[in-house]
Formats: C-alpha cells, structure tokens, sequence
C-alpha cells in the first residue's frame, strides 16, 4: 500500500528589481494570519534588506526564524548549495507550515528556480502552487522596463524575433514567461492612461492568457494569490525564456556594491542625492538603511531609479550599531566611484 503525503504548496514571487515584491509579500503575511508560513528571500547583493524589512512584522504563524534569507547570489544559480538546504529546514519544522512564499532577488529567472522542484528529493515534499509576476507599474508606464508594444510589433515584422540584447528587458521577459498570475503594482501613483499603458505593455510580453491583478501598496486578496494547485514543476518546459539553451548563466550584465557612509544630518538631503546619482549615473536600485544624527529611528531608503522613498521605520535597538549602508544595483560597468563620490557630498 503506498501512502500519499500532501505536499506543502509554494508560491514563487518573481519581478523585476523594485518592483514591489517585499511590499506585496509583507501584506500578504498580514492578510494570511493564522496560516503557518515559511518565506524564503533572495536578494542579489551581499546585505540582506528584504529579510529584515520582513522580520519583526510580529505575525505569530509567520515567526522570524521561519524567515531563511539567503543573500549574496541569485537564488536560480545556488540551487543546490543553498536553496536546497533552505527547503529541507523549512519542511523539518514542527508544527508542519501550510505554505512556503519564495522572493527571488530582482534579477533572478525563475525558471530555474521552479525546475528544482523536480529533483525528487523535492518534489516527494512540495508543489509550486503558482509562481506570480510582480511588475512595476510606474516603470511600465514610463516604458523603462518593457519595449514599446508597437516597436515590438515593427520588430518582429521586421526580423521575425523578439530576442535583443537589452539585460533589463531579457530578465523582466523571462519573469514574465513564467507568470501565473502579474500583480501590476504602484497603482495609486497611476491615472487611468497611464495604468491602461502599463497594461498593455505587460499583456504583450504575456505568451499565454494571465491575469493581471492590480494593486495598490502590496494589497491583493491572498485567494487570488494563493492557492491556485497548479504544479507548475509540471509544466515549466512548456514556458519559453531567452535562457532556455544555457547549461548556467551568470549575472555579468548587472553589478551590486555596498556604499558604507558617515551619519546624516538631513535625511531629505540625502534623498536628494540619491535620486540625483541614481538619474545621473544610470542606476537600477539603491536601498538601505540610514544613521540620522540625533535620532533615535532608523531611516530606510528606497530609491527605484530616480524615484526615492524614505522613512524612519523602526528605533535603533540598544547595542545596535548605527549605520549607513546603501546597496546599489545597476547594469555592468556603472562607475562605482562617481557613484560613491555623489552620495557622500
Ligand atoms: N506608492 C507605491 N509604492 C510602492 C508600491 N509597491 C512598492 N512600492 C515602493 O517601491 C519600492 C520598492 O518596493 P519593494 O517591495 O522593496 O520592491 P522589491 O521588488 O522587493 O525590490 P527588490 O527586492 O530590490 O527587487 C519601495 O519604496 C516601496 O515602498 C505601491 O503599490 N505603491
């Protein structure tokens, strides 16, 4: 007689760098209180930001150990190192979790990611229940992260192919080929043009008919995301990127630093600067945390492109040290030293 164990259902959280995946994923903690959770979050620099965004959001079924980051690397090429090992310590906890939200780092493919799920270690103990695409719907709308449907069009009349060598838009189609489900974010910064836009540009990356959920500030119902039984390690062949016919890929294309910085005395200035350095120099993302003199809160800092956002989240723990350290992420060859120069003026 052969006994069935259910598997734990997973959720793959996939999008681009920015795009509002830790945001979406902490409202989805609050909304599914009373569902033991296990999160694991990627993040491609080497200082874990998201993890700790996530942590102390006092969830009870959602404890900060069940939180397992794993920093310095994308998730699709530490497969077995890594996320492997994460999964195996997810599934030892008692009580049992109900369910496992995947973040992958925003440069990560998921595809990759979602064929580990094959390996039969895995694949006896748990199931990709969907993996959801978040994009972000200001850059969208700004056409800073996909082609221009109708450039799109005259190119594939043109030569017959989508494929160019744009990094950004490769990484942002290959999330998308694999989408379930897009969650189109930032919703309350659009109008009705500018969000019938950054509709269109994502429904003309979409190979295959997906929903696409907008939300405002990570607010989407959890049924919508959560539950959807589709096995997708089952069907993740099916799903065409532009990565399909490497054996391994590396992350060439982008590069990351950490910018370490004396304390500031005008968060605003600084936020200034950063969004001045950003546009100046090309940058994808910088985040962070800030050391304000004489203030007893933390600042964090997030700056997609040129669009910063800053706030004091939470009192400096005693013992803590204080300090500024802001991750920056931008396509290869971004001139780490004019960068380092602007934001400590
Ligand atoms: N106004 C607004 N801001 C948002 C929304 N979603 C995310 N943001 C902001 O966008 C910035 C990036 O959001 P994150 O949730 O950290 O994005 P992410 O995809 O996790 O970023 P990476 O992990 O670095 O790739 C933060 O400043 C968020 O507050 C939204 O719906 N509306």
């Amino acid at each position: 007689m052969s006994v069935t164990v259910d598997r734990v259902p997973c959720t793959v959280v996939t999008g681009f760098l920015g795009a509002g995946k830790t945001t979406l994923i902490r409202s989805l903690i609050e909304r599914l209180d009373g569902k033991r959770l296990a999160i694991v979050v990627n993040e491609f620099g080497d200082v874990g930001i998201d993890g700790e965004l996530l942590k102390g959001c006092g969830i009870e079924s959602c404890p900060d150990d069940n939180i397992i980051e794993l920093a310095n690397g994308c998730i699709c090429c530490t497969v077995a190192d890594d996320f492997v090992p994460a999964i195996d310590q997810i599934l030892a906890r008692e009580p049992r979790v109900d369910h496992i939200l995947i973040e992958t780092s925003g440069l990560a493919l998921p595809k990759p990611l979602v064929q580990a799920f094959q390996w039969p270690a895995i694949r006896a103990r748990v199931t990709v229940d969907g993996v959801v695409a978040v994009v972000d719907g200001v850059a969208l709308a700004e056409g800073r992260v996909a082609d221009d449907h109708d450039a799109l069009e005259a190119q594939r009349e043109a030569d017959g192919s989508i494929d160019h060598d744009d990094p950004v838009e490769e990484v942002f189609e290959d999330q998308v080929a694999c989408a379930d489900l897009i969650v189109l974010t930032k919703t309350d910064l659009l109008d009705a043009g500018a969000l019938g836009q950054a509709r269109e540009r994502v429904a003309a990356h979409l190979p295959r008919s997906v929903k696409i959920v907008p939300a405002a500030k990570g607010s989407v119902d959890p049924a919508i995301l959560i539950g959807l039984g589709l096995a997708v390690e089952e069907d993740i062949e099916n799903r065409k990127t532009h990565h399909d016919d490497e054996l391994d890929h590396d992350h060439d294309d982008f590069d990351s630093f950490v910018v370490d910085l004396p304390a500031v005395d005008n968060a605003d200035e600084l936020a200034r600067r950063i969004s001045a350095t950003a546009e100046a120099e090309n940058v994808l993302r910088i985040k962070g945390f800030v050391d304000v003199a004489n203030k007893p809160m933390r600042l964090q800092v997030q700056a997609v492109g040129s669009r910063v956002n800053h706030y004091f989240d939470r009192a400096w723990a005693p013992g803590e040290t204080r300090q500024t350290r802001l991750v920056v992420i931008g396509e290869k060859g971004i001139d780490r030293s004019a960068i380092e120069r602007m934001l400590a003026v």
